[in-house]
């Protein structure tokens, strides 16, 4: 698996492929940062009646429903048809699906039409899609919902419901949250790097987002969102945090700018359950 994600790691940079974000705008302008400072370009297009040109020409779509506008939402619907299309990988980040009934019905909605290959949103939404009882608190994780790596028995459990969503999804399913928990319904694993100031940093999931599209675009789905979840997580732990949260989100992104094939090795902390 090291092996893949490296190849990917250093495709992408070699290759630069253009990603197509639709995104929200709290958190666009880190999310176009964030696809540079791996090496890809991105775009970030949302006008209805552009969109499908710009997806067309992008090697990946990432999608978020964060913020969502009537705009954004059909926008949201064009790129993904163009998207499946003409077989683009794309990821839904289902930002909110657990607390509200339109964002619900348009993450539903998109993961039956568009057949995203990523469904991304934190534990909560995860289960929130998944029809089970979450307990989310807006857009962030529920701490009743919340899993550590200390408790096992938990993750393990936790592990078999996104394993299961997956399956029924027909999509990877990636719950972000302490322990990332990822599955294609089949295998599922723990990506256990990060730290919680990257819950104090605003749209650092919507980041998990893109950098997963920019993986889509050169590797499969699984080793795309290992690799964007051991990314971001490496990536938040090396980051300084003794200036505060500021400083700490600027450093996230130089951080990201800089990882070496040799710290993602030294530092990665994935583990398969399944
Ligand atoms: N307590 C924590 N410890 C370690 N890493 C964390 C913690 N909370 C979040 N993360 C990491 O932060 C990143 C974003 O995950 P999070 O679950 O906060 O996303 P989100 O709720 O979708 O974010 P947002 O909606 O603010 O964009 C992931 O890489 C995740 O691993
Ligand atoms: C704060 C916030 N509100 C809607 S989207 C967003 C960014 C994190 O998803």
């Amino acid at each position: 698996m090291l092996e893949k994600m490296k190849k990917a790691k250093e495709a992408v940079i070699s290759q630069a492929p253009l990603i197509h974000c639709i995104t929200n705008p709290i958190s666009i302008n880190d999310c176009a940062n964030v696809v540079l400072a791996l090496g890809a370009k991105p775009i970030m297009a949302e006008h209805p009646k552009e969109v499908h040109e710009i997806t067309a020409l992008a090697k990946a779509l990432a999608v978020n429903l964060g913020n969502i506008t009537d705009a954004r939402a059909e926008s949201i619907f064009i790129s993904g048809g163009v998207a499946k299309n003409a077989q683009i990988p794309c990821v839904i980040d289902v930002v909110g699906a657990a607390c509200s009934a339109l964002r619900m019905e348009l993450a539903q909605r998109f993961i039956r039409e568009c057949a995203p290959c990523v469904i991304k949103g934190n534990l909560s939404e995860i289960k929130a899609l998944a029809g089970v009882d979450n307990a989310a608190q807006g857009i962030d994780v529920g701490q009743k919902d919340s899993v550590n790596g200390k408790d096992t028995q938990k993750l393990q459990k936790t592990g078999q419901l996104v394993c299961s969503y997956a399956k029924k999804a027909h999509a990877v399913a990636m719950a972000s949250g302490a322990v990332d928990i990822i599955s294609d319904g089949s295998q599922v694993w723990f990506v256990k790097n990060g730290v919680a100031e990257l819950s104090k940093v605003t749209g650092t999931g919507c980041m998990l987002n893109v950098i997963t599209a920019t993986y889509l675009s050169v590797t499969d789905p699984l080793t795309a969102c290992l690799l964007s979840a051991g990314t971001l997580g490496i990536c938040g732990e090396l980051a300084d945090k003794s200036r505060g949260m500021g400083t700490y989100h600027i450093e996230l992104i130089n951080q990201l700018s800089t990882l070496s094939d040799a710290q993602l090795e030294q530092y990665l902390q994935i583990q398969r359950a399944l």
